[in-house]
């Protein structure tokens, strides 16, 4: 698992991928991205929200490396990233990204051999990948799935699965597109806790969703797409910006809501935060 920020380290306060004035627009398409400034700091989560078609999955793939800046600059560790297999080979074990369909990510016959992959293409000893493998599973709660064959599972397993792929790279940044969509409840905390395990092991992630409740709940920061550009900044502070809400077609999120009501009826004190869970609200209802 990834080791903690250390903050005395040289280079400690330098964003560990960033993005700077990167544009970027598909072939014969219209620039999908314009002029993108996107930092993203050691220890910190970030949910990246925007409307369908606002280009959260092009950035992530931009930070990623799968895609190339037109204009600006990708900057790991605050050095431009050269776009050669070294260049790419180094992005690459800081920075993993996980796409939505675990179909697009998962090939090979079994699990095991499916999360072994990226290790095994980085050389390593195979004591070092078995480890590695080991961890992953672990860390997403798959162990007892590692002789499964991949088309066997099901699709919460599969996006398991996929993530322990990325997980195995140790990065120290790992991108999900929209991890939680298609879980049902119980699948999306169990993801949510081992997100949390990884986060509490030092890793940064950076999470594509359209759920507003999600990312308040989960995320430090916020990172918002609309027509106006990318605006960044604490998840509380974003998701409560009606203006900016409304232009990324996004809804406050229901624990904001809840907060507007208890003010305007005088029954949370000016001062005081809002409850932000229901065991919150339930603790803020009945004081012990
Ligand atoms: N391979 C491609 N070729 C051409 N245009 C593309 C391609 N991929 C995406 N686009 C276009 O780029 C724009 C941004 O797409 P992108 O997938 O980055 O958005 P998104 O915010 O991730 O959307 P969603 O929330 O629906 O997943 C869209 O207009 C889309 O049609």
């Amino acid at each position: 698992m990834s080791t903690s920020v250390d903050e005395s380290a040289p280079g400690a306060g330098v964003p560990l991928v960033e993005l700077a004035g990167a544009g970027f627009s598909y072939p014969d398409g219209p620039p999908v991205l314009r002029g993108v400034d996107f930092a993203v700091p050691g220890g910190r989560s970030l949910a990246l929200l925007g409307r369908n078609g606002s280009g959260k999955t092009t950035l992530m793939r931009l930070l990623s490396g799968g895609l190339h800046c037109a204009e600006g600059r990708l900057l790991l560790h605050g050095e431009p990233v050269v776009y050669d297999r070294g260049g790419l080979n180094r992005l690459r074990t800081t920075v993993q990204l996980v796409v939505q369909d675990p179909d697009d990510q998962l090939f090979a016959a079994s699990v095991g051999q499916d999360v072994s992959f990226g290790p095994m293409n980085l050389g390593l000893p195979e004591r070092e990948v078995r480890a590695r493998v080991a961890e992953a599973l672990d860390a997403l709660d798959i162990t007892a799935l590692e002789d499964r064959p991949t088309h066997l599972l099901s699709y919460g397993q599969r996006k398991r699965a996929a993530i322990a792929g990325a997980v195995a790279m140790r990065p120290r940044v790992l991108v999900l597109d929209e991890p939680t969509a298609g879980l049902d409840p119980h699948g999306q905390e169990r993801l949510l806790a081992a997100l949390e395990r990884l986060r509490e092991g030092g890793t940064t992630v950076v999470m594509a969703t359209h759920d507003v409740d999600l990312a308040l709940r989960w995320a430090d920061d916020a990172a918002v797409l609309s027509p106006a550009g990318l605006r960044t900044g604490p998840v509380a502070e974003l998701l409560a910006d009606r203006e900016l809400l409304d232009s990324a077609r996004l809804r406050l999120p229901w624990a904001m809501a809840a907060e507007e009501v208890l003010r305007a009826h005088g029954l949370l004190d000016a001062g005081s935060p809002g409850p932000r869970t229901p065991e919150e609200l339930d603790r803020w209802a009945v004081p012990a």
